[in-house]
This record gives C-alpha cells, sequence and structure tokens, in this order.
C-alpha cells in the first residue's frame, strides 16, 4: 500500500503528459505507464520508434518542470493482438488489409510503403499480395524472379525483400493462370498461401487486397482473421463513391477501418512549387468526417513515388531522409495508433496483451 500512495502521483502526473502529447484522454494511455521506484517505463501499444528518443526527451523535461523527479525513463513499444472473428494465423498478430473500391488509386504503391514505414517505425512487418488477379507486389519490391523455398513441399519460406517478408500469388504461377480463376478458387488460393507461408513472427502483415467491393473482396475479409483494414482513395467523387462502397464491405464483415489515405491528392510543379489538385479537392476529408474515420494522411502526385514502385526500389527504404517518406511513417503512426485504440477498446484489459500465444487452428 505504502509502495503504491508513493509512485501513483508520478503515474498519474506521466499519464496527463502522455495523453497531452498523443491527443489522448489520460484513461487511454493508463496502461502505458509503469513506475518501480525511481525507474519509468513507459512501453506504447503502436509503433513510433523514431519518436521515442524526443518523447523520452519531452517527459524528462515535463518532469524537471514538476515536484517529481525519476533517475531513468525508457520508452519502448509491443504491439498487443486485434481479435478476430476468423481463428488467428500462427506468428501473426495482426492483419491489415489494405483496400480501395476504384482500381489505380494507389493501393498497392501505398500498401508497399505502407509496410516499410511501419517496419522502421520498430514493428515486425510482412506483406501479401491478395490481387490475384493483378500481383504488383513482386515488381513493387523488385524481386519478380523470386520464389519461395519449401522444405516440406508444404509450408513456404516467404521471398525477402529489403528486410520485409512477403508472398504473392506472383511468385508461385504465370500471371495468366491465375488471371483466370474463378472468385472461390482465387478466395481458396489466398487462404492457402495465408495458411502455408511460414511466417516470422509479425506484429502487422499488410495484405494488399484486389480493387473493388465485390464478393471476393468480401469473401476475403470473410475468411482471413482480418484485424483492421485501411482504405485508400483519390479526392476524385468516382474514387470517393467506392470508397465508400468499401467502408460499407468492411462494417458488414465487423471489420474496423482504420482511416482514409488520399493518394494523388494534388500534384506539385517541381519547377514552380504550385500545387494542383487534379482529382478534386478536399475529398478524403469529407469522406473521413462523414463516417467518423480519421483521415491518416495525403501523398502526393508524385513522379519519384511512381519511379520508385516501377524500379523495385521501394522509397520509404531508399529514400528514408525524403519528405515523402516521412509522410509515410506519419500516416503508419497514425494507422498503428488507430488501430492500438481499437484493440483496447475491444478487449478487456487482460490476457491478449502482449506476444501471442503461436498456436495454429486445428
Ligand atoms: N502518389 C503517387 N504518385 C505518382 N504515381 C503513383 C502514386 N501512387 C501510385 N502511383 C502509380 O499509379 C499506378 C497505380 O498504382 P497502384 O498499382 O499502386 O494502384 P492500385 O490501386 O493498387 O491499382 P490496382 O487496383 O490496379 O491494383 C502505378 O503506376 C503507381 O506507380
Amino acid at each position: 500500500m505504502f509502495f503504491r500512495r508513493k509512485t501513483q502521483p508520478i503515474q498519474d502526473f506521466l499519464c496527463k503528459v502522455l495523453a497531452e502529447y498523443f491527443s489522448l484522454e489520460s484513461a487511454e494511455v493508463t496502461d502505458w505507464v509503469s513506475v518501480d521506484g525511481a525507474s519509468v517505463s513507459v512501453v506504447l501499444p503502436f509503433a513510433c520508434a523514431t519518436r521515442h528518443t524526443q518523447l523520452k526527451a519531452h517527459l524528462l523535461e515535463q518532469l524537471q518542470q514538476s515536484k517529481f523527479s525519476v533517475d531513468d525513463i525508457t520508452v519502448s513499444g509491443q504491439i498487443h493482438t486485434g481479435q478476430t472473428k476468423q481463428p488467428p494465423v500462427k506468428n501473426i498478430k495482426n492483419i491489415i488489409a489494405v483496400a480501395s473500391g476504384k482500381g489505380g488509386v494507389g493501393k498497392s504503391t501505398t500498401a508497399v510503403n505502407l509496410a516499410y514505414a511501419l517496419q522502421q517505425e520498430g514493428a515486425r512487418v510482412g506483406i501479401l499480395d491478395a490481387d490475384i488477379y493483378g500481383p504488383s507486389i513482386p515488381i513493387m519490391l523488385g524481386n519478380e524472379d523470386a520464389s519461395p523455398r519449401s522444405a516440406d513441399n508444404k509450408h513456404m519460406e516467404p521471398p525477402e525483400a529489403w528486410g520485409l517478408v512477403a508472398n504473392s500469388i506472383g511468385y508461385l504461377v504465370p500471371a495468366e493462370d491465375a488471371a483466370v480463376w474463378r472468385g472461390p478458387m482465387a478466395s481458396r488460393a489466398l487462404k492457402q498461401i495465408l495458411d502455408e507461408t511460414l511466417w516470422p513472427m509479425l506484429d502487422y502483415l499488410i495484405i494488399d487486397l484486389p480493387p473493388g467491393t465485390g464478393d471476393i473482396q468480401l469473401t476475403m475479409a470473410q475468411q482471413i482473421p482480418v484485424t483492421a483494414s485501411i482504405i485508400v482513395t483519390t479526392p476524385q467523387d468516382l474514387a470517393l463513391a467506392d470508397a465508400q462502397k468499401g467502408i460499407a464491405m468492411f462494417n458488414k464483415v465487423d471489420v474496423p477501418v482504420l482511416g482514409l489515405v488520399e493518394n494523388m491528392s494534388y500534384y506539385q510543379c517541381v519547377k514552380c512549387g504550385h500545387k494542383d489538385p487534379i482529382f478534386s479537392e478536399y475529398g478524403g476529408e469529407s469522406l473521413a468526417e462523414k463516417y467518423g474515420l480519421p483521415l491518416l494522411g495525403a501523398l502526393p502526385l508524385n513522379t519519384q513515388i511512381r519511379e520508385h514502385a516501377d524500379a523495385g526500389t521501394p522509397l520509404v527504404v531508399t529514400q528514408p531522409d525524403s519528405e515523402l517518406a516521412n509522410t509515410y511513417r506519419e500516416i503508419a503512426r497514425a494507422a498503428s495508433m488507430s488501430l492500438a485504440l481499437s484493440v483496447a477498446a475491444a478487449q478487456d484489459d487482460s490476457h491478449l496483451k502482449g506476444d501471442p500465444i503461436s498456436f495454429k487452428p486445428a
């Protein structure tokens, strides 16, 4: 009892500082702080490693200006596991589906850069290309010729590109073969790739869904233990209308939508810097407002994004200090936090936190 009386005020103080720092309520961050004598440990349930040093400095500064003092503060991250209706896949804590209603809005490009951005924020990440009919992830990762190795002819070791594990139908069958598969076969193939890949321990598996919101996407969203989704759209009315169908689809299968990413928000002239909203303005913002969803971020129509995708040299990895990479990391942090808050809201404070017990459905 004596111990508790002594540390509780510091705990409360740090929770208040943290809540202000992340624009949250104090109650939402209570579990993140633990005080042991004069040592403080802050464990964030989302990926934001690039901010840990800054956050630690902020906490120390606030403590200095307060009546409290501590010997040491550590800031680290530990991603929790979200609940799903379907049994989880071995070693995977959370599956995030990246979807778009309309094709060609930059869903795959965003999924790839987001995966690397999450990794740079300290998460263990993999990517699965579910675009059975037009797998583009192998091209974007620059390892089109790779194929998964199998020691037992049953399970696949996923190829690795730029430090990220990935699997795709594109590594397994010629494009023309998959292109004629009917819907159920495509969903079955995806489920099989997901289950038979020897994924290492992952905080997030990003799934690049095929474009659209038809039966195939719905079946995939139902059959796969998706923890949450992200919708990519352009600000154009046509894309927004389809993005709404995407939100409706995830609502139907009870998969939370973490937020929207507005891609190709504007074109910025490389010579004069003028911004031109080619695909209209404020589309993502108004859609996010309409559905009460966060707008996780916006990316410009930019030649570098296209060139890096075509060349198989993911922008976030090869240009990590660029403004664009920074934007992808901001989106990654926002998505990861949104997921952590949704996980916390959905489960009581007990057993599902921390590393999951690795198990496979019977
Ligand atoms: N912000 C951007 N700026 C410039 N080019 C982009 C941007 N985002 C994506 N692209 C380019 O647009 C094209 C389509 O992108 P991508 O394949 O990611 O879209 P998609 O929505 O996944 O398409 P599909 O629905 O056909 O799978 C690609 O050539 C890609 O390089």
